[in-house]
């Protein structure tokens, strides 16, 4: 046994407490379980440190510790992320959850010295200087080193070298590259997410087509997927960040099913309408969506993530996450931080020191403004230069007291558009100097370059005046950076309100819009301008922030979120009701004498409809029809003298005409109000009180939003009238119908004899107490009566895309049933016919009333209304014999069945039409044989 395990069986059977009759090791199950019982292993570690039974116990526990990329300072690991895995001993061993952290850029880059030497930088960005302030995890960086290494030698010893820092490389090759992260994502992507519109595309340059740059997008996110592949072990979580790697989930998914993977976005996630401009749009939502947790910086980017999957994919949005059949990925937002304590620290270093010495020396006399942005048109440099130069005509008396410190961090410097702004920068920066510069000062000092570490503290620290101008930025760390930094000084931050981190610092800093030139000149002098005692409070709110949402706390809760994500899709996955089981049910069909067949139409036995119809106007046809599939399986089962079949459908007379009118089949149009032999007339089966004074109002409500509602259209019925947007916009229709609704439940008929019913694409106003179940003893009476059944039905299947409101379908036929749902369906005589209690299918909470028996049939209140040329339903023939059921459902012999539906009160689940498809045309096939 090793130590583990024995501290296990310890602590379960003498150190827990209530655990004492506890004689068999439990496996922790849930996490929860498992962090609580690490706790108390940890705990018991505590206690018996020096005991003997202990053994090389602490060793085991100092695996806990870990290393921490790049090697800096240890933290002592926490509880996040620890696994239980199975040793091949079979005894389960906690260990800490190993992180797999993927983005293309490694926190080092590369420079090649010789053949086999590597000499390692730290990369620049906010990507890389918030992912080194996570320590708590056992972690490897997979990326690429920004360098291209074409030599077997190159790529095994910078491979080595790299191991050190934990990392691990991706070689991309120089075209890949060029057309990759040159192309695709930093002409492309970066500047579409940051509102900054597409390029045109270049037909000279072919290398430069989008189509060619979006193949080797995906191939080398393909090349990142091998490599985490390579690396990946049970339990590990991976977590992909940003634009770069969109398609890294679905490789992965496809690569492993089961691994934990998150994505993350550092840049602005755009509304809806710029992402629609992207010729991939969909192929990158649909990938993205392959992960199990998908996180933005804001609550804004998570929403127009959420709408983009709406609009484009015609995906359900709801307040988890993006639903697609069934499958949940969630989204959420995890608004990054930094390490402020690496910050705060640094400010005590005696080179830190010498550096602020050596500035405010320097700059004695003036107060120093500062901007730190990599050279990036999304920074809003020229704009902020602009500004400082407005500030500085308007207000004489400060242009030899004030200096803008700028440091622009070269980036991305193959990209045409950056090597233009930066000639951009130098000729207002040139400019400016000429203009308002002495022979001893200038106003700007302009420094195309990055510093390291400590001179960026110290900077941060003397500066009175930070201006972070962003048109558009995820979050921006510089800002963060800059108030960690300033808790002597107590400066003043200039934030643009497009930043991410104006969601955070927005209380305490400026905000700005940075288009507006003058209201920035104007916040300059605001801020150069303002009492200490208002600086304090700003900073203060602002420390408190920065100080109190790290980032070991932003990527502690992203992986805890991802590993909770997956325990609560396991438990849905266990609710999710059982797929129909096709083959006993044709089975059982083949076997049965006199078998009912119900099925609903719509969603039913139609096409699918295509998400692509949806927009655009490219509308095919409003009017549902079969599934031309279908009509072959149908005639045979219509052919079979042992079957049934009726339609039953909310859709009126003439459209359920209009489809089965060749067939020898029953029709139950507007939820079984209207029923029809297809060899017979119409009859009503409406009850004869049946209130329909309310449907004039409520068509002028419809009149209205449908006029209002592009591709939208109401059909009104003889006893409801249902308003459809299925064609039209979602989320637009989404918005409509739920005004809709507010008109409905308050307006002029809230006092009527209605039921609202809200669809997945529709509202429907019915009269009161309309739905299938209700319906379907009626017209079973008549079915039983008119074709002279003499053996009761011995197979029933009901398959239907049914509102929840006429689920009351599949309960009618269920003999095992909660008393509640019992009651509120209708069955005068009892005439019992004991039956096996069918088995529940697994997942599905029944209760156990094994004393209620197969309802048997009988006849029902109320004649219908004899509308001219209508035969009423007469009553009282609904057994076959006297005092015997109609129903002779033995053993299995109901399958009730929900189509493209997640929960439902039916036995199963089928996912779409074509698998209604699929089943009819092996009844049909199993018929011909019988
Ligand atoms: O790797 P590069 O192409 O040189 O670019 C550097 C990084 O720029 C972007 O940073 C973003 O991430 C920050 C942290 O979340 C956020 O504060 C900032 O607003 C973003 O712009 C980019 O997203 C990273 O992938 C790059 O590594
Ligand atoms: O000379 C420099 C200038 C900036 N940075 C770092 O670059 C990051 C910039 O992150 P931010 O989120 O502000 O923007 P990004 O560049 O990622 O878009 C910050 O952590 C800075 O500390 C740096 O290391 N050296």
């Amino acid at each position: 046994m090793t130590t583990i395990c024995k501290l296990q069986a310890l602590l379960q059977n003498k150190h827990m407490p209530g655990n004492k009759y506890n004689r068999t090791p439990v496996s922790p199950k849930t996490r929860l379980e498992r962090i609580l019982q690490y706790r108390e292993l940890r705990k018991f570690n505590k206690i018996f440190n020096s005991s003997e039974e202990l053994g090389d116990g602490l060793k085991e526990a100092e695996l806990f510790a870990n290393d921490s990329v790049l090697n800096e300072d240890e933290s002592c690991g926490p509880l996040n992320g620890d696994i239980l895995l199975k040793g091949t001993d079979g005894c389960e061993r906690l260990r800490k959850q190993r992180l797999l952290v993927v983005a293309n850029r490694l926190p080092v880059s590369a420079v090649r010295k010789g053949e086999d030497s590597w000499q390692l930088e730290i990369s620049v960005g906010g990507l890389v200087s918030a992912l080194l302030g996570v320590k708590e995890f056992d972690a490897r960086w997979i990326g690429w080193a920004g360098v291209n290494v074409p030599d077997e030698t190159g790529q095994k010893t910078l491979t080595i070298a790299l191991a050190e820092k934990r990392c691990i490389p991706v070689f991309l090759d120089e075209d890949t590259v060029h057309q990759y992260y040159n192309g695709y994502c930093n002409n492309m992507l970066w500047p579409a997410f940051h509102y900054l519109g597409l390029p045109q595309e270049d037909r000279l340059a072919t290398t430069r087509g989008f189509q060619s740059q979006f193949d080797a997008y995906k191939k080398a996110n393909q090349m990142f997927a091998n490599v985490v592949s390579k690396h990946y072990e049970e339990g590990d979580v991976v977590w992909c960040h940003d634009y770069h790697l969109m398609f890294l989930p679905k490789f992965l998914k496809e690569y492993n099913s089961n691994m934990k993977v998150g994505w993350f976005l550092h840049t602005p996630f755009p509304s809806s309408e710029i992402h629609r401009m992207l010729p991939s749009r969909s192929e990158l939502l649909r990938s993205v969506l392959a992960a199990d947790l998908v996180g933005f910086h804001t609550y804004d980017y998570a929403r127009h993530f959420v709408s983009a999957c709406r609009r484009i994919l015609g995906l359900e949005g709801t307040p988890e996450g993006v639903e697609d059949q069934g499958k949940l990925t969630r989204v959420a937002a995890f608004p990054i931080g930094i390490d402020s304590d690496r910050f705060i620290r640094a400010l005590e270093l005696p080179q830190v020191q010498d550096h602020m010495k050596e500035l405010k020396e320097r700059f004695a006399g003036r107060k120093v403004m500062l901007g730190v942005d990599r050279l990036d048109m999304i920074k809003g440099i020229p704009q902020k230069i602009l500004a400082f130069e407005e500030f500085l005509e308007e207000n004489p008396e400060w242009r030899d007291k004030v200096v803008l410190l700028q440091i622009a961090v070269p980036t991305r410097t193959d990209v045409p558009e950056y090597q233009k702004l930066t000639s951009q920068v130098h000729e207002i920066v040139g400019r400016i100097n000429g203009r308002f510069g002495t022979l001893t000062a200038v106003p700007i000092h302009h420094l195309d370059r990055s510093l390291d570490f400590h001179a960026l503290c110290a900077l941060y620290a003397v500066t009175d005046v930070a201006l972070v101008t962003s048109l558009r930025d995820g979050m921006n760390l510089v800002s963060y950076e800059f108030v960690a930094c300033q808790a002597s000084k107590k400066g003043v931050l200039i934030l643009s309100e497009f930043a991410g981190a104006a969601q955070s610092l927005g209380a305490g800093a400026i905000l700005v819009n940075p288009w507006n030139i003058t209201e920035v000149a104007y916040s300059i002098g605001y801020a150069l301008n303002m009492s200490a005692d208002e600086r304090e409070k700003r900073h203060n709110h602002n420390f408190r922030h920065v100080t109190t949402h790290t980032s070991q706390e932003w990527a502690a809760t992203f992986v805890s979120e991802l590993n909770d994500t997956i325990v609560q899709a396991q438990l849905r996955t266990r609710q999710v009701l059982p797929l129909l089981p096709i083959k006993d049910a044709v089975e059982r069909y083949s076997q049965a004498n006199n078998r009912l067949l119900i099925l609903g139409f719509n969603a039913t036995l139609t096409e699918q409809l295509d998400t692509l119809d949806r927009r655009g106007g490219q509308i095919r046809e409003m009017e549902p029809r079969l599934h031309p599939e279908l009509k072959e399986p149908l005639k045979k089962l219509c052919g079979d003298q042992k079957t049934t079949i009726v339609v039953l459908s909310g859709s009126d007379r003439t459209i359920l005409d209009e489809n089965f009118g060749e067939y020898n089949i029953w029709l139950a149009a507007e939820n079984g109000m209207f029923l029809r032999r297809t060899t017979g007339k119409w009859m009503t089966t409406m009850p004869e009180n049946l209130n329909m004074d309310w449907v004039d109002s409520v068509k002028h409500v419809f009149e209205y939003f449908t006029e209002r509602t592009p591709r939208s259209h109401f059909e009104l019925r003889e006893t409801s009238l249902l308003w459809n947007y299925k064609y039209a916009d979602v989320e637009f229709g989404r918005l409509q119908a739920r005004d809709m609704l507010q008109h409905l439940w308050t307006g002029p008929i809230s006092n009527a004899a209605v039921d609202v019913v809200q669809g997945g694409r529709s509202v429907e106003v019915r009269a009161v107490g309309v739905t299938k179940g209700a319906a379907i003893d009626r017209i079973l009476g008549e079915i039983v009566h008119n074709q002279g059944m003499k053996a009761p039905i011995d197979y029933v299947l009901c398959v239907g895309h049914f509102l929840a409101k006429d689920e009351d379908i599949y309960t009618f036929f269920e003999p095992e049933l909660p008393s509640e749902t019992l009651a509120t369906v209708r069955c005068r005589s009892p005439g019992p016919v004991g039956l096996p209690v069918p088995k529940i299918p697994s997942g599905r909470s029944r209760s156990k009333s094994h004393h209620k028996k197969q309802r048997s049939l009988s006849t029902l209140e109320g004649n219908g209304l004899g509308s001219a040329g209508w035969r009423p339903i007469v009553p009282d023939r609904i057994s076959v014999h006297e005092g015997s059921s109609v129903l002779d459902l033995k053993g299995e012999n109901y399958f009730s069945c929900a189509v493209s539906r997640k929960q439902s009160n039916a036995r199963y689940l089928l996912g779409t039409s074509d698998d209604v498809v699929a089943l009819l045309t092996q009844l049909a096939d199993s018929s011909s044989l019988s």
